[in-house]
């Protein structure tokens, strides 16, 4: 076990928005975080990184609370992305990137080659050491979605946490970036609108609605058309893809 939501609630405004939410993300795996707009995800993945607290219920970091962790302490190995990620304005790329090593750092320790070496793996695993050089603000919407994944990714994290990260990425990076967080040797969880990315890259997938779950397993297991039909109201045809041995779906028209 690694990041484990032990029946989370969280209201707001007199409104539940997760209810009863829980699930274990298993170590070294890619779980991906479904549902309609509105569901619920992003309030979930706060609570699962300590941006919010939880009104009932635990999540647990393994086996430990993480409401008894130091905030230094969970960003020594959690690494979030938000959905609408913002940098602070005159910074370089590779400045930005260097912000993840801050966790790891003292008061009284230098930037050592291992955070050297950090950045520019990061950089070069994003595609991004082109423009390392280059300033954050003239950078495109897809080129500071990468900075901000080679920031978490030189957060040196054992649990990668995403909040629709392929936003504003053209389809060759939206690939790329799903294929490289699907390769590390981390925990991630990720919320996804793409359902057939979902299928190709996530080990286990769960569905939310109304701020529950309400379906959870493997791909092959959860996206059926009846799921689709009932959480996300599409016609599809589901089928295995000859290409990946994944499910694929077929919208219908
Ligand atoms: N700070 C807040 N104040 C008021 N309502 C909120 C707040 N945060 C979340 N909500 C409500 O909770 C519900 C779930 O929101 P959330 O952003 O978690 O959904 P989501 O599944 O991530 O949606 P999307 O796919 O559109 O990003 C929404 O109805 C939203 O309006």
């Amino acid at each position: 076990m690694s990041i484990k939501a032990d029946n989370l609630v969280w209201k707001i405004g007199g409104k539940t928005v997760i209810n009863g939410v829980s699930f274990e993300a298993e170590p070294g795996k890619m779980l991906g975080l479904l549902g309609p707009n509105g569901s619920g995800k992003t309030s979930l993945l706060r609570l699962l990184t300590r941006l919010k607290r939880p009104h009932a219920g635990r999540v647990m970091l393994d086996d430990r609370d993480l409401s008894k962790f130091r905030r230094r302490a969970i960003a020594q190995r959690v690494a979030f992305i938000e959905q609408h990620a913002t940098t602070n304005a005159n910074l370089k790329v590779e400045d930005v990137v260097k912000l993840g090593r801050f966790p790891h750092r003292s008061m009284f320790s230098g930037w050592s080659r291992e955070d050297d070496a950090a950045v520019s793996e990061a950089l070069e695993r994003t595609g991004m050491s082109a423009k390392r050089h280059d300033a954050w603000q003239s950078l495109s919407g897809g080129e500071k979605q990468r900075t901000h994944l080679a920031r978490a990714l030189a957060q040196s994290p054992k649990e990668l946490i995403l909040d629709e990260p392929t936003n504003h990425l053209d389809v060759q990076h939206q690939i790329g970036l799903l294929r490289l967080v699907s390769s590390l040797p981390i925990t991630s969880i990720i919320a996804l609108h793409d359902l057939n990315h979902a299928a190709m890259f996530c080990d286990r997938l769960i569905v939310m609605q109304a701020g529950k779950v309400v379906a959870a397993g493997v791909p092959e297991e959860v996206l059926t058309r009846d799921l689709l039909r009932e959480v996300f109201s599409v016609e599809a045809h589901v089928e295995t893809s000859p290409h990946h041995a994944r499910p694929h779906i077929h919208f219908l028209r």
